[in-house]
């Protein structure tokens, strides 16, 4: 359990009390006693920026596309042709393996947004064989790159390769008339240039179609439907769906019978996934508080970000994802690292980083619609830990975070209705019931991704949380300060109701911490208690 206990004197005095363990005046970077000092070099008005210096992070936590895997090339009909040897033996090669589709989460990636600019990933197509016995090269892979935290669902799939073998296990190739089954098995080979349609063979005279295979990567894959919670940084690619194996070249079909097979068969198409992604961890800590709060300003102060900062409400329109990296370099955070510090795939390295999520401010009956609604209380879903941004200088700060909470508990309990509605539907759907047909000619689209469950998260009342108590350099903001810290103290004892109405909702670990964004300070406490509530 952390807590945050403080002697106070005056806000200010906090402030700076706090400010010398990290001074962000000019200087240059000192140790002493191994206790290390870092300043901002940047210019103070990274801060307190003009109106029109900052940069949109473009954020997306959910998408929709298709994903094609490469087909195979196809197989050669050649035959060797030397000096010497008029009429040679068939030697055309196979095609190639047509490209994978490869999946990673990497901390680097905070948001979908590069995704959701195409509606299809298609890997590369197997390159065809060629005479001499020369196979076809492997198409070219593609690589997607999310960010940690997203789940991946499966809307539906076409797979050539998995109909052609469901067939031989029926031993049926068709339902089709006879011309239809000709045409289908005709339909798969590819005959010597030379020759004409009328030449070509007839169904009786065709050699046998060879068995539908896979290539050997393909067991790597996960099963059909597919569904992905990568909640933790990846170190290697993992494979989503497999290229398509290359048709065979003519020297498989030479027999006793027939030793200059005229005939090569074509490769496989790759399979379409319909995928859904969708964010389910959005950051470490995500932003909570009324308009003009000092948000955006309390994320520059810690980040490198540039998120837009303005004295009016709505500034934030968008949610602005900064990295809090906990090392000594100039601008950063310094955490000296006296806690046991895990990261967060719990695999012993120390904590290098946290993310947090600025989102646009919230106002009172937000998840009526009101101001900019419901749909950002959704990111706060999906953060860790909740900080509540209350600004000091702006009225009673007790009921600021009395409001701010009186949202977040309406906003679970219309996820708690929503999500029992949800499961009193009755769906008839299921991903592998497809037809011969390409399902996908039309493209997918978000009312299909709508058709899945949502995703289970855990309810936002009883994520750790704290509060930031900002613009405590303003003048007469202390008594406002002091109230609210007695206030979350007492909340957190569990001396009255929770204000969120939800009787679960918890307490645990409470704190205010005061700072001033504009200047930078203060904002130490926070990576202190930000990653002490991480670590439990
Ligand atoms: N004095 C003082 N002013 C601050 C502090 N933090 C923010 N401000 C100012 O308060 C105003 C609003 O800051 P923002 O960071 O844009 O607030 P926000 O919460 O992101 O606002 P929205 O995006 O509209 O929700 C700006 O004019 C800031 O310069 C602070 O610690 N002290
Ligand atoms: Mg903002």
């Amino acid at each position: 359990m952390s807590r945050c206990v403080f002697q106070p004197r005056d806000t200010r005095d906090l402030l700076h009390e706090s400010a010398v363990s990290s001074s962000y005046t000019s200087g240059v970077e000192r140790q002493e006693q191994g206790h290390v000092t870092f300043h901002i070099a940047s210019d103070p008005s990274r801060l307190n920026p003009a109106p029109d210096d900052y940069n949109i992070t473009p954020f997306v936590d959910k998408c929709v596309f298709t994903v094609q895997a490469g087909s195979g090339g196809h197989g050669c009909v050649s035959f060797l042709r030397e000096k010497y040897i008029p009429d040679g033996p068939p030697n055309g090669g196979d095609g190639g393996t047509g490209g994978h589709i490869f999946i990673q989460a990497v901390r680097s990636c905070t948001s979908l947004n590069k995704l959701v600019k195409k509606r299809e990933y298609a890997a590369g197509r197997g390159q065809h064989g060629q005479g001499g016995a020369k196979g076809g090269k492997k198409g070219e892979d593609i690589l997607l790159e999310v960010p940690v935290g997203t789940v991946i669902r499966e809307i539906k799939r076409w797979d050539p390769v998995q109909i052609q073998m469901d067939v031989e296990k029926q031993n049926k190739i068709s339902k089709g008339t006879q011309e239809d089954l000709v045409e289908k098995l005709i339909d798969r080979f590819l005959f010597y240039p030379g020759l004409k349609a009328s030449q070509r063979p007839g169904l009786d005279s065709l050699p046998r179609l060879p068995l539908a295979r896979r290539s050997s990567m393909a067991a790597l894959a996960p099963q059909s439907p597919i569904r992905l919670d990568l909640d933790e940084h990846m170190d290697k690619p993992m494979l989503l769906a497999a290229g398509a194996i290359g048709g065979y070249g003519n020297p498989h079909f030479a027999g006793r019978d027939t030793p200059k097979p005229k005939v090569a068969t074509k490769g496989d198409t790759g399979m379409r996934i319909g995928m859904a992604l969708e964010l389910k961890l959005v950051a470490d800590v995500g932003l909570v508080g009324l308009p003009n709060a000092g948000k955006s300003t309390l994320l520059r102060a810690m980040s490198n970000s540039r998120a837009r900062v303005g004295n009016w409400a709505f500034t934030t329109l968008q949610p602005n994802i900064g990295t809090v990296v906990l090392d000594n370099y100039k601008g950063r955070p310094w955490y000296s690292g006296r806690l046991s510090i895990k990261d967060l795939s719990g695999n012993g390295e120390p904590r290098t980083r946290f993310t947090i999520a600025d989102i646009p401010g919230i106002i009172e009956d937000a998840h009526l619609n009101k101001g900019l609604g419901l749909d950002f209380l959704r990111h706060i879903e999906r953060a860790q830990t909740l900080a509540f941004v209350i600004d000091l200088s702006a009225g009673d700060a007790v009921e600021q975070l009395n409001g701010l909470w009186r949202e977040v508990g309406e906003y679970q309990t219309m996820k708690e209705r929503e999500s029992m509605e949800y499961s009193q539907r009755i769906i008839q759907w299921n991903p592998l019931e497809e037809a011969d047909t390409d399902p996908f000619l039309d493209g997918i689209s978000y009312k299909e991704a709508e058709q899945l469950p949502p995703l289970l998260l855990p309810p936002i009342t009883r994520k750790p949380w704290f509060v930031v108590a900002t613009k405590a350099d303003l003048p007469e903001t202390q008594d406002n300060f002091l109230k609210l810290r007695d206030y979350v103290t007492r909340l957190e004892k569990g001396e009255f109701d929770h204000p969120s109405g939800r009787p679960k909702a918890r307490r645990e670990g409470a704190c205010v911490v005061p700072i001033s964004g504009i200047k930078g300070e203060g904002v130490d406490r926070i990576v202190e208690v930000v990653v002490n509530m991480l670590d439990q």
